[in-house]
């Protein structure tokens, strides 16, 4: 189980979401959500397919535009950012993918100077392989900075991956299903990482999963996500000590170590 991290800021709020509605015709997905997240928190979204969660994420980043309701990230409201501004928010909100999406022609180095590069035209190699050293560290592959991504297994691609996120300095993560399609062992590798990285870098984060127990060892809270906007949130034990028959469900179908 997660021990809550001490260095959560109640009084600082970096995502905030109110009465949050999207449809796709007559597909009505987000029906009226309300999440907020802290400076410093872990916030797991949890839900069957379907119910909006990447939605969710994709207009917190301003790649969707909601119908109604307010997205503020780090005091700013999404859908009235220009262009430029949504490129400058996108710069302090990583996003994490599902697949990790390496560039197979380059090596796990390349891989991580890439969005260096493209993004600070004015670093030198010196401050940009410092940068690619700290975050090598940070999700534990130091070792493995000329290979190429078709030499790493699936675990490793995917920090990797997270770590290509990190090197940008976010100050939210995006998470999108960090565990899905690995054993285990690598799962049980990728939720330290994430708790990891939030304590290393003073993150906040989004964490959408189905795996409980990547929400149990990961989430600060756990917001669970059913018919279009969240009706429960709190501690693991607290969202799952309940008398609603479809979180009882979920529960019940996924194996919990
Ligand atoms: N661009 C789009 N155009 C039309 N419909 C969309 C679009 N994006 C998502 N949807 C629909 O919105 C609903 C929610 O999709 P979403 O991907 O957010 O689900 P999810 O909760 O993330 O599911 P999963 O856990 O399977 O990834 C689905 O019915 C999907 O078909």
């Amino acid at each position: 189980m997660k021990t809550i991290n001490p260095d959560i800021d109640p009084n600082e709020v970096v995502i905030s979401i109110r009465d949050l509605y999207k449809s796709f015709g007559n597909n009505h997905v987000l029906r009226g959500v309300d999440v907020d997240v802290h400076k410093g928190e872990n916030v797991v979204v949890l839900g069957r397919s379907g119910t909006g969660k990447s939605v969710l994420i994709k207009i917190i980043v301003g790649l969707l535009q909601q119908d109604a309701g307010t997205v503020n990230v780090l005091g700013q409201e999404v859908d009235q950012l220009s262009n430029a501004e949504l490129r400058e928010l996108r710069l302090k909100v990583g996003f994490s993918f599902q697949s990790s999406a390496l560039y197979d022609s380059m090596t796990v180095g390349e891989n991580l100077a890439f969005p260096l590069k493209r993004n600070n035209k004015r670093l030198s190699k010196e401050q940009i392989d410092k940068m690619v050293d700290i975050v090598l560290d940070a999700v534990g592959l130091t070792q493995t900075i000329n290979q190429y991504p078709s030499e790493l297994s699936g675990g490793q691609r995917k920090r990797i991956g997270i770590g290509r996120t990190l090197i940008l300095r976010p100050q939210i993560m995006l998470y999108d299903e960090p565990t899905a399609g690995l054993d285990p062992i690598t799962c049980t590798e990728i939720n330290n990482l994430i708790n990891e990285v939030q304590r290393r870098f003073n993150t906040s984060s989004i964490i959408i999963t189905h795996d409980l127990t990547c929400a149990k060892e990961t989430g600060d809270r756990i917001a669970v996500m059913q018919e279009g906007k969240f009706v429960s949130q709190g501690s693991f034990d607290e969202v799952f000590r309940t008398d609603n028959d479809l979180i009882k469900e979920f529960y019940q179908y996924n194996f919990i170590q």
